[in-house]
């Protein structure tokens, strides 16, 4: 049954994908599940609930312009690779570099992307905080995506510093995101963005009814930010 229901979901989105890469997203999922018997990857346990809340909820901005124009795209704080792995998946023509500050989960991914293949992804510890400040990462990103890591002020402080001017950042959240919008707006003014939309993704019959925030960077981020790690998630920017 498992499958059946990433298949149907995929004719849904309108994703086509061949069967070497379904035999992908069933491998990970198969092995990301015996891991986290050792190493906490995910609290669902379930094949059926890992496909809709890690597979189906990662790729469901698979329509948004912002990822159809990205080559490079960052995901911050990844966990087990969510939603960065669906999204190499089904593009692999673009690079994904998957960040974390947990080195134990990333060694995982970095086991599973090269038994199974994926070789668009590599996968870069630390901190947000510190490695935006690096020359290699500083606004190189044509898009960053995240989801489950901070609130959206201190997520924008994480996550804009990251993106070139004129990319995008696709910010994942559940279906009260307004409250978070609002106290979030001066934090993305200060550090370049600007909300552009907020889009409410929803797939009947999945039980999936999400908000993900897209947010375009307009202007480059100041170099004071992201301030020192533990500061943006104590004192978020307001
Ligand atoms: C709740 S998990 C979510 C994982 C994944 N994005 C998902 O949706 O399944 C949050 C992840 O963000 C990482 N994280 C939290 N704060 C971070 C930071 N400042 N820099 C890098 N990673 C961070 C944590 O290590 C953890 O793996």
């Amino acid at each position: 049954m498992s499958m059946e229901i990433l298949r149907e979901a995929f004719n849904q989105l309108n994703i086509s994908c061949d069967e070497i890469v379904l035999n992908k997203f069933e491998k990970y999922m198969e092995m990301v599940l015996e891991w986290n018997e050792k190493v906490n990857l995910t609290a669902i346990t379930d094949q059926d609930e890992f496909i809709k809340k890690h597979y189906i909820d990662s790729v469901i901005c698979y329509n948004f312009s912002e990822i159809h124009k990205a080559e490079c795209v960052i995901d911050v704080g990844t966990g087990g690779g969510f939603p960065g792995i669906p999204l190499a998946l089904i593009f692999p023509e673009k690079k994904f570099v998957l960040m974390d500050s947990l080195k134990k989960r990333l060694n995982i991914i970095d086991d599973l992307t090269s038994q199974l293949g994926i070789t668009n992804v590599v996968t870069l510890h630390g901190r947000a905080e510190d490695i935006a400040h690096s020359k290699e990462h500083r606004e190189k990103y044509d898009l960053c995506v995240s989801r489950a890591v901070a609130n959206l002020a201190t997520l924008s402080e994480y996550c804009l510093p990251f993106i070139k001017r004129g990319g995008n950042f696709l910010a994942y959240k559940g279906v009260k995101a307004e409250e978070e919008i609002k106290e979030a707006h001066k934090a993305i003014f200060l550090l370049g963005g600007k909300i552009s939309r907020e889009e409410r993704v929803s797939l009947p019959g999945y039980d999936l009814d999400h908000n993900i925030i897209v947010i375009d960077k307009l202007q480059n981020t100041s170099a004071k930010y992201p301030r020192k790690a533990g500061t943006p998630s104590k004192e978020p920017l307001k």
